[in-house]
């Protein structure tokens, strides 16, 4: 990901400031240098690079750190705020009816992109409706629809028909129902005169509120040209960087947002209709400097658990906290944690692991993690409901029938007892606690931020 290795590269030219009152000019070239070799590797724009750097190269010598605050935290404050203003507000989505037009290059990741807000609008209670207008790419209205189907939102296309502004007038008229209309448009290799004329020319009819730019995060520099012509014809509003989750640097997407002079909408994380978030500058700073992103972590969590509890009526959460601990209780936990998306991106979203305990496990601990989850997952299967409220009734013969059942040897399922059972002593000892017991919890939590030093006076951090 874009800037991926700043974390750790910064937070060694940082350590060197411990225990220093004042900052001199050596130190901050270091850290300069630091900031622009991770830019640079990650494909952002020298120009842009050189105007950052600046800007923490002054603000750093001249600025005089507030009372308190060790030298290392102020420059570490001035390096995120200034990180945050490079990449700028994200683009404003207002929840009410709209009409969005996603524009892009093939491949980037437009269709996967129009399912995928999609069901983000329809999880805030609108809804939305997809036209896909793309005759271009065979495959494309077959995707669009099974991925909509997915996301259980509207869906307009005809694979009869090839004329695209014909697709997007007729979907505007049958769709009329919906508040939010997402018209995806065809890619092509490159920018060609024909797109170009196609795109507007479906702008014409569609007439949209917001156009977005799509974009792979691994483009490069020619992010740069593709943003200009397409910014010049219909109009760029906002960007959506997709493929996130890979080994991309993106950095080229942030180019393109500073020469459309706008903004980043949403981020790509994986190809379910799931695996997308809304951009926030300070969380997705916070995250790639190792600090977590502890608002994304908990809309996670808020969105599994309803999710969860929606799936199953008799099952509260709320009895857990107040009541006994059941295996039941252990699989609706685990179910909701699947449901918050890979393991690895919500490491990163915990103050303390993104980027730099998570760097020190071993390449193998989230692979041993999942399958050990999965592991429990089809144990909790094989047991009985009583059993799964009651766990104290399974002695030795139910051990060895749900081994048999399960597949799984006897000591799998006497590791899952002994989880549950250090679980429920656990959450004994939350629901002895009151409210300044939760808060001490949280300061320490945020203490161990990612090795970040104390972080006085930038929010949650
Ligand atoms: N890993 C990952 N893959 C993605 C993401 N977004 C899209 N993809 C994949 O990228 C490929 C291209 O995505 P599409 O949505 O078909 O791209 P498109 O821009 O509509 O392509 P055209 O219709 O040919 O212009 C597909 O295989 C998607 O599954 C993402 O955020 N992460």
């Amino acid at each position: 990901m874009v800037l991926d290795n700043l974390g750790s590269s910064l937070r060694g030219s940082l350590d060197k400031l411990r225990g220093k009152s004042r900052i001199d000019e050596d130190d901050v070239q270091e850290i300069v240098k630091e900031i622009q070799r991770s830019l640079l590797s990650a494909d952002v724009d020298v120009s842009l690079v050189m105007d950052l750097s600046d800007s923490i190269k002054t603000r750093a010598l001249e600025e005089e750190p507030p009372g308190g605050t060790s030298a290392r935290d102020h420059v570490l404050k001035i390096v995120y705020e200034e990180l945050v203003s490079l990449i700028g507000e994200s683009t404003e989505i207002p929840l009410e009816s709209q009409t969005i037009m996603l524009a892009g290059l093939q491949g980037s990741g437009k269709t996967t992109t129009s399912a995928k807000m999609a069901w983000w609008f329809s999880k805030k209670g609108l809804r939305p409706a997809v036209i896909q207008t793309d005759t271009f790419r065979p495959g494309a209205y077959d995707q669009a629809k099974q991925m909509c189907e997915r996301a259980e939102v509207d869906f307009y296309g005809d694979p009869d028909c090839d004329d695209p502004v014909q697709i997007a007038r007729e979907g505007l008229e049958a769709t009329e129902d919906a508040d939010v209309h997402i018209v995806d448009t065809a890619g092509r290799h490159a920018l060609e005169d024909d797109l170009i004329a196609e795109i507007e020319e479906i702008e014409g009819v569609v007439q949209p509120d917001l156009n977005l730019l799509v974009l792979d995060a691994a483009i490069g520099q020619g992010a740069k040209e593709q943003a200009q012509q397409f910014d010049e014809s219909i109009g760029i509003g906002g960007v959506v960087i997709t493929k996130l989750d890979g080994t991309a640097k993106g950095g080229g997407a942030l180019t393109a947002v500073n020469e459309t002079d706008s903004s980043i909408a949403f981020l790509g994380m994986g190809e379910t209709v799931q695996d997308i978030e809304r951009f926030e500058p300070n969380g997705f700073i916070s995250r790639l400097l190792g600090m977590g992103d502890l608002k994304q972590l908990s809309e996670r969590v808020e969105r599994a658990m309803a999710e969860t509890t929606a799936e199953d009526e008799d099952w509260d959460p709320e009895e857990m906290m107040k009541g006994s601990f059941t295996l039941k209780d252990m699989q609706k936990q685990m179910e909701a944690m699947n449901k918050m998306g890979p393991l690895d991106q919500v490491l990163d979203m915990i103050p303390g692991l993104g980027g730099g305990l998570k760097d020190q496990l071993p390449d193998d601990a989230m692979d041993v993690t999942k399958d050990r989850m999965r592991s429990f997952e089809i144990i909790m299967d094989s047991m009985t409901d009583e059993e799964l409220e009651n766990p104290r009734i399974i002695g030795a013969s139910r051990v060895q029938r749900i081994a048999q059942g399960s597949g799984r040897d006897e000591e799998t399922i006497q590791e899952l007892l002994e989880q549950h059972r250090m679980m429920e002593r656990t959450i004994k000892q939350f629901q002895g606690m009151g409210d300044g017991d939760m808060q001490r919890m949280m300061k320490k939590m945020q203490q161990q931020g990612g090795d970040m030093g104390g972080m006085g006076g930038m929010g949650p951090f």
